[in-house]
């Protein structure tokens, strides 16, 4: 395995409203690259509201597992509480994690339950999504502008309020591993790309393992090389990818690159690992295409259709 230093871009958006232009070609030229990048000194979400929205996924994971349970996963919503169940196609072994993934518009169908979590934490969850939405929206405007499509292009595909939405937020729980010893391909998540169009994960300082895999040309391409960079953890920053939704309708020209979180090391911190997902996917009803027709126009939903299905058509070539 070999590790490669890259810069992995930091951009400030420091009075964004101001130096939108600036922002937009830093944006640009990190996503066309090596489509990660780091975003700091934002309003909104602010480090208070990441750091409560992590107090608030620690409460849910500090449950008893019967508590979690209430709200299982239903894989063909793609919500609700999994644990060490997601297997990685490029792994063929389980995840170290568990997540519980939430749906906006399902805040009254598949959401853990007032006497578990207390009486405030659906409204505080409901508030961080809406904030992640809002600096998704001035992400993705950017982009649209960026590609020369017209400036709400995206925004309008990413509804979080509707029926059909499929936006998600996804808490997750890396489980403390001292003591513990894994024989064979095991990883805190498995080499893989994200299917959505933008990805905003919050890290913890400290919480290392993040890695990126530069280099993919075509976002139905599954190979990737052994060349890996770090992605500096820092709470209150944001990371974002592109994911495969917005490399298709961008022609390839935004990259979504693999990634993956490797267990740490003996002599690394093996403590509880925290991070938090938001993964910004397109209303089911929408076409997505990009202007070269590349691809041919598939609906938002038959787009994570496919994801999934592609996926789990590998994952029985590896077993
Ligand atoms: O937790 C992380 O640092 C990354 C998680 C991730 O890549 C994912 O859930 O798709
Ligand atoms: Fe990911």
């Amino acid at each position: 395995m070999t590790y490669v230093e890259r810069t992995i871009p930091k951009i400030s958006l420091k009075n964004k409203d101001q130096r939108r232009e600036e922002i937009k070609d830093q944006l640009f030229y990190a996503a066309k690259n090596i489509g990660f990048f780091t975003l700091c000194e934002q309003d909104c979400p602010s480090r208070d509201d990441i750091e409560e929205m992590f107090q608030l996924s620690q409460k849910f994971f500090g449950l008893p597992h019967d508590a979690k349970m209430k709200t299982p996963h239903i894989k063909l919503l793609n919500s609700g509480f999994e644990s060490c169940s997601q297997i990685r196609p490029s792994t063929g072994t389980a995840d170290q994690k568990e997540s519980l993934q939430l749906q906006y518009h399902r805040i009254n169908q598949n959401w853990p339950a007032e006497e578990d979590v207390g009486r405030e934490w659906r409204e505080k969850t409901k508030a961080f999504m809406e904030k992640c939405q809002q600096l998704s929206n001035f992400v993705m405007e950017l982009f649209a502008e960026a590609l020369g499509y017209p400036t709400d292009f995206f925004t309008k595909a990413h509804i979080i309020s509707s029926d059909t939405a499929q936006t998600t937020l996804r808490l997750l729980h890396y489980f403390d591993t001292s003591g513990r010893k894994f024989d064979g391909n095991f990883w805190r998540a498995g080499p893989h790309t994200d299917f959505d169009c933008l990805t905003l994960l919050f890290q913890r300082t400290g919480d290392h393992g993040l890695e990126v895999c530069p280099g993919r040309e075509a976002h139905t391409d599954f190979g990737y090389s052994d060349k890996w960079t770090p992605v500096p953890s820092k709470t209150g920053d944001i990371v974002i990818n592109i994911g495969d939704m917005l490399m298709s309708w961008s022609d390839d020209i935004l990259k979504s690159n693999f990634h993956r979180v490797r267990l740490p090391t003996p002599d690394e911190n093996q403590g509880d690992r925290y991070t938090i997902a938001f993964f910004n996917q397109a209303n089911t009803d929408v076409v997505i295409q990009g202007p070269l027709k590349k691809y041919p126009p598939v609906t938002g939903k038959e787009f994570i259709e496919e994801a999934m299905r592609k996926n789990f058509e590998r994952l029985q070539n590896v077993a």
